[in-house]
C-alpha cells in the first residue's frame, strides 16, 4: 500500500489542477493516475489540436477580408498539420509529466478505480498497485463520446480522428450541429475535403441566443461547407470499415439513409453528437455507490471534478471546479474553514467558428424559464467603429439579457469577428453584478469593438425612455 495525502484519477485539465491546488505551498503528497496522456482529451485530442488548426484560419479570414493586402491568400495544408503536431508535441507528455513533478505531484501511469474508501487500485505497466488518500480521493476522468448505435460499425471518425487528421478524405458528412461539428468542419473544409452538415434539428449551436445559427451557417457555408437542417439518419452502411488509425480514413465509403429514403455517399463520417460522463468501471461498487449517485452528496473525502462531474463540458469550468476542490481539501487538511463560494457563477465559452460566437450566463429563453424578469439590449456588430475595423465583412450582433428586478447584465452574447477576447468583460459584469447605470461609467477605448458596451447601453436606455420606463 502506497500512502498519499490526496489521489486523483485522471489527469486532464481538471485533474491536474485538483492536485496541484490540494498540495500547492504545502508538504502534503499527491498521486496523479493516469491511463493514456497526462495533460487529457483537452491537451492532445480537443481544444489545443483544434485551436491550432482554428487559429490560422481566423487569420487567414481576417487576411483576406482586409483591404490593404493581397488579394489572394493560400492556406498551406501541410503547415496547418505541422502546426497541429507541434501543439499535441506529437501526442508525447514528457513537459506535463515534467510540469506535474515540478509541483510535487506524483504521477502513477495505469487506470484507477476505487477499492474502497480513501483506497484507489491502479492496473499499470508495473503491475497492480493499490494506494491510500489520508484526506481525499479525486475522481477527473472526464467524458466520453457518445456514438448513435446505427453508426458504430462504419467505424465513423470521432473527434479524435478530426483533430489528429492526417488523411484528408475527399468528402465527409459531419453528423451533429453542436460545438464540435461546427469546429470541426471549418478544418476539415480549408484542409480540402468537401463537408456536408447533417443536423437533426433546425438550428447549429442550439443552446446559444437562437441568432448564432443563421451566422455561423452562413459562414460555414461561405468556406465551401454544405449545411443541411432536419437530417434524420436511419442507417449506415460500410462494406470494409477498417481500424487503420487515427486520423486515418477508417475504409471505404459510407453510405448514409434517411428516414424519409434520401441516400448519400461520403468517404468518411464524423460523429459529433456529444459527450457523456466517464463514469465506467470506477469501483463506486467497493464503497456502495452507482454511477447516478454521483450526482448526488458524496461522501466528504470523495470529489468530482471537470467533465465527469456533469458539469458543464468545459476545460476553464473544470479548471475552475478544480481549483474550488483543490482549495476546499487543502483547507480542510489545515483546519481552516473553506472559503465561501458563491452559488450563481455564470459558465463562458466561446465556439471557435466564423463568426466567432462569445456567450456567457443564461439566454433569454433560460433566463425566463429560471423564473428572471428579463428585457434584452441588441445591436449590430458593426454599431462599433472598432469592431468594423476588424474586417472589412465584419457582422453578427451583440446582445445583453438583463434582469428587470435588479438591473443587472445576466447573460450577455457577441457573434463576429474576434469577440472571444469580449467576453470577460461581460463575465466580470455578471460574477460582480455591476448595476448598468455603473458600467455606464467604464469607459471603452476609441476605436475598439468594447465601444459595443456603450451601444448596448445606450440602446437600452432609448427603448427604456421610449417605453415611459
Ligand atoms: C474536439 C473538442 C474540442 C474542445 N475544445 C474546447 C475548447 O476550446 N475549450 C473548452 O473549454 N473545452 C473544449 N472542449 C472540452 C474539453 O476538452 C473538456 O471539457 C476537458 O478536456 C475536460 O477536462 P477533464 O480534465 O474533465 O477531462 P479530460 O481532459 O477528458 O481528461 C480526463 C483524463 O482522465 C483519464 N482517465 C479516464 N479514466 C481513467 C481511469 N480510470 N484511470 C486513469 N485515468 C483515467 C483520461 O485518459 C484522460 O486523460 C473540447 C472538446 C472536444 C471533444
Ligand atoms: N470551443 C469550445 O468551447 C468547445 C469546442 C468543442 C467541444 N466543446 C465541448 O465538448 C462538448 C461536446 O461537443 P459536441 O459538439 O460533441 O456536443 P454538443 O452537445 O455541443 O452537440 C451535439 C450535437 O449532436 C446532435 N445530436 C445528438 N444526438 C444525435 C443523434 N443521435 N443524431 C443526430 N444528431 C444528434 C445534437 O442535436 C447537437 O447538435 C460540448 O458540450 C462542448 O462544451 C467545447
Amino acid at each position: 500500500m502506497d500512502d498519499f495525502d490526496v489521489v486523483v484519477i485522471g489527469a486532464g485539465p481538471a485533474g491536474e489542477n485538483a492536485a496541484d491546488y490540494a498540495i500547492r505551498g504545502s508538504d502534503r503528497t499527491a498521486a496523479l493516475i493516469e491511463t493514456e496522456l497526462v495533460g487529457g482529451e483537452c491537451s492532445y485530442y480537443a481544444c489545443m489540436p483544434s485551436k491550432a488548426l482554428l487559429q490560422p484560419l481566423d487569420v487567414h479570414a481576417a487576411a483576406t477580408h482586409l483591404g490593404g493586402l493581397p488579394h489572394r491568400i493560400d492556406i498551406d495544408r501541410a503547415a496547418l498539420l505541422r502546426r497541429r503536431d507541434s501543439w499535441v508535441n506529437l501526442y508525447d507528455d514528457r513537459g506535463q509529466v515534467g510540469w506535474a513533478e515540478g509541483a510535487g505531484i506524483t504521477v502513477v501511469r495505469g487506470t484507477g478505480r476505487l477499492g474502497g474508501e480513501r483506497i484507489v487500485e491502479v492496473d499499470g505497466p508495473d503491475g497492480p498497485r493499490r494506494l491510500r488518500a489520508a484526506h481525499a480521493v479525486v475522481l477527473a476522468t472526464g467524458s466520453r463520446p457518445v456514438v448513435p448505435e446505427f453508426l458504430a460499425a462504419a467505424l465513423p471518425w470521432g473527434s479524435r480522428d478530426a483533430t489528429g487528421i492526417v488523411e484528408v478524405p475527399a468528402s465527409i458528412a459531419v453528423i451533429g450541429g453542436g460545438v464540435v461539428a461546427c469546429e470541426a468542419a471549418r478544418w476539415l473544409a480549408a484542409l480540402g475535403s468537401h463537408v456536408t452538415m447533417l443536423v437533426r434539428g433546425p438550428r447549429l449551436l442550439d443552446r446559444f441566443e437562437p441568432g448564432v445559427s443563421a451566422a455561423v451557417a452562413d459562414g460555414l457555408r461561405q468556406a465551401g461547407v454544405e449545411v443541411r437542417f432536419g437530417v434524420a439518419l436511419a442507417q449506415a452502411s460500410r462494406p470494409d470499415a477498417r481500424r487503420t488509425g487515427l486520423g486515418r480514413v477508417h475504409g471505404g465509403p459510407v453510405r448514409l439513409v434517411e428516414a424519409d429514403g434520401h441516400e448519400s455517399t461520403h468517404a468518411e463520417v464524423l460523429v459529433a453528437t456529444g459527450r457523456r460522463p466517464a463514469r465506467e468501471a470506477l469501483g463506486l461498487e467497493s464503497i456502495g455507490l452507482t454511477p447516478a449517485d454521483l450526482d448526488g452528496p458524496l461522501p466528504t473525502w470523495l470529489h468530482l471534478v471537470g467533465d465527469v462531474s456533469g458539469e458543464a463540458p468545459l476545460t476553464h469550468w473544470g479548471k475552475y471546479r478544480a481549483r474550488l476542490v483543490g482549495d476546499r481539501i487543502a483547507a480542510l487538511a489545515e483546519g481552516r474553514i473553506p472559503a465561501p463560494v458563491p452559488d450563481d457563477v455564470p459558465v463562458p465559452q466561446v465556439v471557435f467558428t466564423d463568426p466567432q460566437v462569445a456567450a456567457v450566463g443564461p439566454t433569454v429563453e433560460a433566463a425566463r424559464a429560471d423564473g428572471h424578469r428579463v428585457r434584452i439590449a441588441e445591436v449590430p456588430i458593426g454599431s462599433a467603429a472598432g469592431a468594423s475595423l476588424l474586417r472589412d465583412d465584419a457582422a453578427g450582433f451583440a446582445r445583453l439579457v438583463i434582469d428587470e428586478d435588479t438591473d443587472t447584465v445576466l447573460g450577455a452574447t457577441f457573434v463576429g469577428p474576434d469577440v472571444a477576447e469580449l467576453l470577460h468583460s461581460a463575465t466580470i459584469a455578471i460574477t460582480a453584478k455591476v448595476p448598468l447605470e455603473l458600467l455606464a461609467h467604464a469607459v471603452p477605448s476609441y476605436p475598439t469593438a468594447s465601444e459595443l458596451w456603450l451601444r448596448l447601453l445606450d440602446s437600452d436606455r432609448e427603448a427604456r425612455r421610449s417605453a415611459g420606463a
